[in-house]
């Protein structure tokens, strides 16, 4: 029997579908409320899920408005407009996505001021600090989705290049979801082991093929995006992580976009930083040691953020 617990998602295109799939086939809710302004888009993705309750348990899907939500523990927020081409950056999107996350908002707080928020909106980082501004709700309950996706991807593809599994690889990227992110090579292990001083696994270390190992990470959505028009399915998994850490109070740590402290000398801009996730939202964070040049890229990272801000009002 699952906990009696309401998760929201608005916003219900690829993004939100994979979400309430992920959610739904994780049983991480009792209930799953579909919100888009395409109601009846919502309600076709509630009908389908549904169709699997007799396979996955007791979990409900239904589409919804915003006071279905009054009593929802958290809520993502995947509305709005996508990159429709390689061309296009996440960080173009933003003037757009900004308007609409004006009246999401708005409503999120007039109907479930309780609630978590999980910010996938692109720009990501950017939207997450729009959000904090607009809502009442205090900024640790507030976490963008961030760059725990190009980490997910930057460990699948070092694990397929070491043969180990991903789960045993310990590496981050940090800083904007996007063009300027930075992958943390000081620090990064396999088996407690830094890759940088390799081998592992009878594998050298190769500096040409970790860079474009990285590369490959950071541009996976443009590839993905060329190949099929959109990405959904990874950053669905990546929502469920972040929603089971919250529920169960998990306090793991994560890169997220949270709203920077002062540590690398930057604040006042949300990127991803390492963060630990639980309950309540933000309930601490690990401050690990970069060389110069990880740091100098987190500084230049966090400047592409503010500027892009700056262009927006809010
Ligand atoms: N954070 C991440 O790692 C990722 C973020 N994204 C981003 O997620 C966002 C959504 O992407 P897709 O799902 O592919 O787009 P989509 O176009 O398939 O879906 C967007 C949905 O938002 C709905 N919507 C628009 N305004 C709304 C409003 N005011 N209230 C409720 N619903 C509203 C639309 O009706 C549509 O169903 C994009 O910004 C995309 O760039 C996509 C993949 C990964
Ligand atoms: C679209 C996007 O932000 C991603 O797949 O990384």
């Amino acid at each position: 029997m699952i906990q009696r617990r309401t998760i929201g998602i608005v916003g219900i295109g690829n993004v939100g579908k994979a979400a309430a799939y992920a959610l739904f086939n994780q049983r991480l809710a009792s209930e799953i409320i579909l919100n888009d302004l395409d109601h009846k888009r919502a309600e076709g993705e509630a009908m389908d899920l549904m169709h699997g309750q007799m396979l996955v348990g007791n979990v409900t899907a239904r589409a919804g408005h915003y006071a279905d939500m009054a009593d929802a523990q958290l809520i993502v927020i995947s509305a709005g407009a996508s990159q429709k081409s390689p061309d296009e950056t996440r960080l173009e999107l933003l003037e757009r996505n900004v308007r609409i996350f004006e009246q999401i908002v708005a409503q999120l707080d007039e109907h479930a001021p309780g609630a978590m928020l999980v910010v996938a909106t692109n720009p990501v980082d950017v939207l997450t600090y729009v959000t904090q501004e607009l809502s009442e709700r205090p900024a640790e309950r507030i976490i963008g989705t961030g760059t725990l996706l190009d980490t997910a991807r930057f460990r699948a593809l070092l694990g397929r290049h070491y043969g180990v599994d991903p789960r045993s690889v310990h590496a981050y990227i940090l800083g904007e979801h996007g063009d300027s992110e930075v992958p943390i090579w000081s620090n990064a292990s396999i088996g407690n082991q830094r890759i940088k001083e390799g081998p592992i696994n009878d594998i050298a270390f190769d500096e040409h093929a970790m860079q474009q190992l990285f590369e490959n990470a950071r541009d996976a959505a443009y590839q993905i995006i060329e190949r099929k028009g959109h990405t959904d399915t990874a950053i669905g998994v990546v929502i469920a992580r972040i929603v089971r850490a919250v529920i169960e109070d998990q306090r793991s740590v994560l890169p997220v976009s949270v709203r920077a402290n002062g540590a690398y000398g930057i604040r006042d801009v949300c990127l991803s930083l390492p963060a630990v996730v639980g309950r309540h939202g933000i309930a601490g964070r690990v401050t690990p040691t970069l060389s110069t040049t990880e740091h100098e890229g987190l500084q230049a990272s966090a400047t592409v953020l503010k500027e892009s801000r700056e262009g927006v009002t809010v």
